[in-house]
């Protein structure tokens, strides 16, 4: 008799996680919101009520959690307690909403008692730049886990994790499609660290080597139906194409002038070969890595929360 595989997570249906609403008033204003919100998607103060808050009051338990067992841990070793940053991992698809829930956490959890500092950094700095990538034959596979710098993403959020002073990292554009040889992030010892990419629950590529998600103390992944986030791509195509390209230093500058519908083929024919492939074959692999899945509906509302048994 063959066995169900049972699943890491109890699923919570969006009502009875509103439920968990603490009644706190929201912190954020509507504009906050509309500030925080990325391209195409459609985040409203309910949505942040009823949903980012309860997820910020989780996040903000499990890091007094860590905090106070790192604390006893090291008084009953005898030695003096180093507070570490906590790291939290934001993982999902290109253009599922990743780094709107990443931003709307840093600003939810800054706003905890304490005033936490909190940190973002995005793995897109990580990436080769092109001309690694040209070399490498790897331009049509940005985003892939080989397209990034493991061994430097690692060490950067080992750094941090440590509690060095000053850890730099490097910076992506969107504009410019590369990364930008002049400038930097510098993070400082921060109370919070959230890292923000496709590929961040990845495994490491053997058990003798480590992988950025050991270092996590909590990690969310952001899905959706495959269908939904391809069209969520379509569309934020045009979004981009009727303001960031028309920029002419945008490196898609070329496709500012496209018809509709060579517009839509060529976002089709993207994220056919390319976010599509990679969301199949090494994201979606990552989800059960999760300790929180937020399952998106079509219109971008979280439709459930998935939270790993403990
Ligand atoms: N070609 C582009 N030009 C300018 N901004 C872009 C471009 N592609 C993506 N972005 C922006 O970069 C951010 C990250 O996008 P992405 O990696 O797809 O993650 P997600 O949509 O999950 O946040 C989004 O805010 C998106 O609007
Ligand atoms: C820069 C990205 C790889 C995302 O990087 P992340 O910050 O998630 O590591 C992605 O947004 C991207 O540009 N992919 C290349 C294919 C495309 O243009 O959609």
């Amino acid at each position: 008799m063959s066995h169900p595989i049972l699943s890491p997570f109890v699923e919570i249906e969006r009502a009875d996680w509103a439920r968990l609403a603490p009644r706190t008033p929201n912190p954020l204003t509507e504009a906050e919101v509309r500030r925080l919100r990325g391209l195409g998607d459609r985040l409203e103060l309910r949505e942040v009520a009823e949903v980012y808050l309860p997820l910020s009051r989780l996040v903000s338990l499990y890091q007094e959690s860590a905090a106070r067992l790192h604390r006893e841990t090291t008084a009953f070793l005898g030695a003096k307690a180093e507070p570490t940053p906590f790291v939290i991992g934001v993982a999902g698809s290109v253009a599922v909403g990743k780094s709107t829930t990443a931003r709307l956490l840093q600003e939810l959890l800054r706003r905890w008692e304490g005033s936490p500092k909190v940190d973002l950094i995005t793995t897109d700095g990580f990436l080769h730049p092109n001309r690694v990538l040209e070399e490498r034959g790897l331009m049509g596979r940005k985003g892939f886990p080989e397209s990034y710098d493991r061994r430097a993403l690692l060490g950067f959020v080992s750094r941090v994790k440590s509690g060095e002073a000053e850890v730099r990292a490097p910076v992506y554009s969107h504009l410019t499609y590369d990364i930008l040889p002049d400038d930097e992030i510098v993070v400082r010892r921060p109370d919070i660290l959230i890292v923000e990419g496709l590929n961040v629950l990845q495994p490491p590529p053997s058990s003798a080597h480590l992988a950025v998600s050991d270092l996590f103390d909590f990690s969310i992944y952001v899905d959706a139906r495959t269908s939904a986030i391809r069209e969520w791509y379509v569309e934020r195509f045009f979004a981009l194409k009727a303001g960031a390209f028309q920029d002419p230093l945008s490196y898609f500058h070329r496709f500012a002038d496209l018809t509709d519908s060579q517009a839509r083929a060529y976002a089709q024919e993207v994220w056919d070969s390319i976010n599509g492939p990679n969301l199949v074959e090494h994201i979606v692999p990552t989800r059960s890595r999760a300790d929180l899945v937020l399952r998106k509906a079509e219109d971008h509302t979280i439709r459930s929360v998935l939270l790993r048994k403990v």
